[in-house]
């Protein structure tokens, strides 16, 4: 099976690539062979890993002489990755892949499923739930191949070799067995399957290689989107869609925990996993559980720290890392999101946007950010925005390293560079992902 070339199926690529393709009459750098690029590009994983240092319970050369030392121990020389701290971003470490080609690949063979595939691409081990073939026979210590289920019809359990469409992506070892993973009435947690080698190249950083709280792995532009916002110590932030708290922490650590930070999800699952988050990573945040499409009001008694609802101009700055269709993702194996799925996002957006510029203050800074690729969810929300507020500018964010934003909708070619899009054209080689910075005036 050759390794996939798009993550979307005929239809809805077309209809994707349709959405793009209308910006070839307004820039001629956006084209279909783009399009094919940016597919190529969301099936292959990133050819680094980015790790946040928290600078408020570490720093970043403490974590960098961890990496060194972890990497030395456990390779040959000759393997031990190119390590180094982000020249623009100082609280960020690279840690670069060497992609490889398996050889010696066993018989005995593991499934998992596109999820898990790319988890295992990005460095970690297979879980017990992620196990859904093991060929009969598979001992403790035996080493195994691993596909990824391209086919999607991996029933779990299955104990045959797998004659469904999959592709090779990793080999390992086996940690628990078949009666360890499938006997009835068990929920087997663990590590199931030690990952060896990778196609990815991309290494195993051990979870408890640094103390608690003191870094996590972060896509590079997730970094980037908060040093946009620029937050300050002794500042009134809110960060409206919240969990689970990844860009809540850094937010905190650039305001040095000093001021008043809110955080809202409306997501009771996802809000546990931010308390924890913060917790964990020694955050001062307000944290509540609310619908953000509904948190101004006009009239509401409450003082910033008590929660939502707020008045207008209550935030100097806000970030809305808005719920999206999240198909920057990387690697994708296949995406089956659908049309409806797809046009669920930007009135959802829009109506977040709202109550955004509302509880901003004047001079206030708001970041808008979507880990998407579609034009509607992007540059399509920051055109309607600049249309219906006549008082928000977009501004270029202090740190600006990811491409201009595409042509397609009424901005201006001026108003596409003061935004930032991450894809196959900038050097991050991360996932895909958007930024624009907007000042209430
Ligand atoms: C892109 S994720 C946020 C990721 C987060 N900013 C981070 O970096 O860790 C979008 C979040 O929006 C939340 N969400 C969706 N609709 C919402 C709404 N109406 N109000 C508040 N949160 C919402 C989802 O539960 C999800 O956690």
């Amino acid at each position: 099976m050759p390794y996939p070339n798009s993550p979307f199926s005929l239809q809805l690529h077309e209809s994707l690539m349709s959405r793009i393709e209308s910006a070839s009459s307004y820039s001629s750098s956006i084209n279909i062979s783009n399009f094919t690029r940016i597919c190529n590009w969301l099936c292959t994983p990133p050819r680094v890993t980015t790790i946040r240092v928290n600078t408020l319970l570490s720093n970043t050369d403490n974590i960098l002489n961890k990496l060194h030392h972890h990497f030395r121990y456990i390779l040959e020389d000759a393997l031990v990755p190119n390590i180094y701290i982000h020249e623009s971003t100082k609280d960020v470490i690279i840690v670069e892949h060497t992609p490889k080609i398996l050889d010696n690949i066993s018989p005995k063979e593991i499934i998992v499923d596109d999820a898990c595939a790319a988890a295992v691409l990005r460095g970690a081990h297979i879980f017990a739930p992620g196990v859904l073939g093991m060929t009969i026979g598979c001992q403790k210590s035996d080493n195994v191949s691993i596909y990824v289920d391209l086919a999607k019809k991996c029933k779990k359990g299955l104990q045959k070799v797998y004659d469904k469409d999959k592709i090779l992506i990793a080999k390992g070892v086996v940690n628990m067995t078949r009666s360890e993973l499938y006997g009835e009435n068990l929920n087997p947690q663990g590590i199931a399957i030690t990952i060896t080698e990778t196609i990815s190249g991309c290494p195993q950083i051990p979870e408890d290689l640094f103390p608690k709280g003191s870094a996590l792995l972060q896509n590079l532009p997730s970094v980037i989107c908060i040093h946009s916002l620029n937050p300050l110590p002794n500042e009134v932030i809110l960060d409206m869609c919240a969990a689970p708290g990844h860009k809540t922490s850094h937010i905190a650590a650039l305001m040095n925990n000093q001021g008043t930070l809110v955080a809202i999800d409306k997501n009771p699952g996802r809000i546990k996993k931010l308390r924890k988050h913060c917790s964990d990573f020694n955050i001062n945040a307000r944290i509540f559980l609310s619908n953000s499409t509904l948190i101004f009001n006009e009239s509401s008694q409450n003082r910033v720290e008590d929660g939502p609802p707020f008045l207008s101009e209550s935030f100097d700055r806000i970030l809305l890392d808005a719920p999206c269709s999240a198909l920057g993702k990387r690697p994708q194996f296949r995406n089956d999101i659908t049309e409806k799925v797809l046009l669920s996002f930007v009135p959802l957006q829009k109506k977040l946007f709202i109550q955004a510029v509302n509880l901003l203050k004047i001079n206030g800074c708001l970041v808008y950010s979507t880990c998407t690729i579609t034009l509607d969810e992007n540059e399509g929300i920051v055109a309607w925005a600049l249309k219906k507020f006549n008082n928000l500018r977009l501004v270029k964010s202090k740190l600006h390293i990811g491409s201009p934003g595409l042509g397609g909708t009424t901005l201006s070619t001026e108003d596409l560079q003061l935004l930032q899009r991450f894809g196959p054209n900038d050097d991050s080689d991360s996932i895909g992902f958007f930024i624009a910075c907007f000042i209430k005036k």
